[in-house]
């Protein structure tokens, strides 16, 4: 909520307050968010095991971030969804696997850029 007798700067830190106290309920309270978090952890041993470059780090993060932003956002709109309409309905239905689609493009995207740094690394292993 906005205070009106905030200055710029202290609503700008207020606003920053907030969007990390969303960020910490995301990475605490939902399993979705964790399980991305798991991922992100198993891919950032794989590099270092790896020996990756700085571009492959630069890709890798990249798509890391863009997997959690996708994954928040979905998040977002299934509880707004779910306290506007809790009960059954088709419309509530298709936005929710709308919104599932981001994730999954962010997903599939990952798993194409994982394949170009790890597949020909994991050959060399062979
Ligand atoms: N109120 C509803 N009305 C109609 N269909 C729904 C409703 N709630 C959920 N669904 C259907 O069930 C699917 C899963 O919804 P849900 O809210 O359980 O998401 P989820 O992906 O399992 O979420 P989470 O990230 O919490 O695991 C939706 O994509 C939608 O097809």
């Amino acid at each position: 909520m906005k205070n009106s007798k905030d200055s710029f700067v202290r609503g700008r830190l207020r606003s920053l307050k907030f969007a990390f106290k969303g960020a910490w309920l995301l990475l605490t309270t939902e399993d979705s968010i964790k399980a991305q978090v798991f991922v992100a952890i198993i891919v950032t041993v794989l590099g270092c095991f790896f020996n990756i470059s700085s571009t492959e780090w630069m890709f890798q993060f990249l798509v890391i971030g863009m997997v959690l932003v996708a994954e928040s956002l979905n998040t977002a709109v299934e509880k707004i969804a779910d306290f506007v309409h809790p009960d059954y309905h088709e419309k509530i239905g298709f936005i929710k696997d709308i919104a599932a689609g981001a994730p999954t493009f962010a997903g599939i995207t990952s798993l194409i850029i994982a394949g170009f740094i790890y597949i020909p690394k994991i050959n060399l292993l062979f």
